[in-house]
């Protein structure tokens, strides 16, 4: 295989998405997979799954493989093999609700057991999403920056709904794992407000199953 068709197959990285339920996991996945963000809340049950392809420094094309884990699957059996094996993780919670914060040391230890035998670690960004609704903030942004420097995190503040930096949070993981430094220049432009259409989702009450045929795959460049 010459060089330029080795360069033209994609890494993929497997990410995933955990933290409290309603934390804002699917927006964030929804708002970087696919631009769009729903006000109305719809519970994951199980997960689901977003791809989209990248672009890093140095032509280098990634598939994010974004992993959407509701959050009720804190207590369950198959949280672990969710989370094992990931090259990423973002581990997020709401500013607006101080327990979805308190709850992350139980995210957090979820992790790292799931990868207690494995020699490589995951890239763990802590993601402090709504900041749109920063006038109804209850966690202060220095216990946001104490948690990530005492367990050597990165860290990221977005809003799922504005599109703030929801981008450049996917984007600083895959460029982390990957050994990629981003510039001050690409990270400004990943910085920008998404201004997209609210998706009207139908209105059955009716919460997502996990049923793999059924699995919103989807592919957006
Ligand atoms: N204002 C504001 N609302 C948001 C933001 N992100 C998510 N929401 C809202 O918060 C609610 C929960 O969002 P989801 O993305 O469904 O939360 P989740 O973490 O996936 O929840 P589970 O499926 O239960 O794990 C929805 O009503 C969203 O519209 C944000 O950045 N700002």
């Amino acid at each position: 295989m010459s060089d330029s068709e080795e360069d033209s197959q994609d890494k993929q990285l497997k990410i995933v998405v955990i933290g409290d339920g309603a934390s804002g996991k699917t927006s964030l996945a929804t708002r970087f997979a696919q631009e769009a963000f729903g006000k109305q809340y719809k519970q994951t049950i199980g997960l689901d799954f977003f791809l989209k392809r990248i672009a890093l420094p140095g032509n280098l094309n990634v598939t994010l493989q974004v992993w959407d884990i509701g959050g009720q699957t804190i207590g369950g059996k198959m949280l672990d093999k969710y989370i094992y094996g990931a090259q990423g993780v973002l581990l997020v919670y709401d500013i607006t609700n101080y327990q979805s914060f308190e709850n992350l040391e139980d995210w957090y230890s979820m992790v790292k057991k799931a990868n207690e035998e494995s020699d490589v670690q995951p890239v763990v960004l802590l993601v402090g999403n709504k900041i749109d609704l920063e006038h109804m903030r209850t966690v202060k942004a220095d216990k946001h920056q104490r948690f990530s420097q005492e367990n050597n995190l990165i860290s990221q503040f977005v809003s799922a709904k504005s599109g703030d930096s929801v981008f450049l949070a996917f984007q600083r993981v895959a460029a982390e794992i990957l050994g990629v430094k981003l510039n001050k220049a690409e990270i400004e432009q990943s910085q920008h407000v998404v201004k997209a259409d609210i998706v009207n989702y139908s209105q059955e009450p009716v919460a997502r199953t996990v049923n793999p045929q059924r699995s919103s795959m989807c592919l957006v460049q």
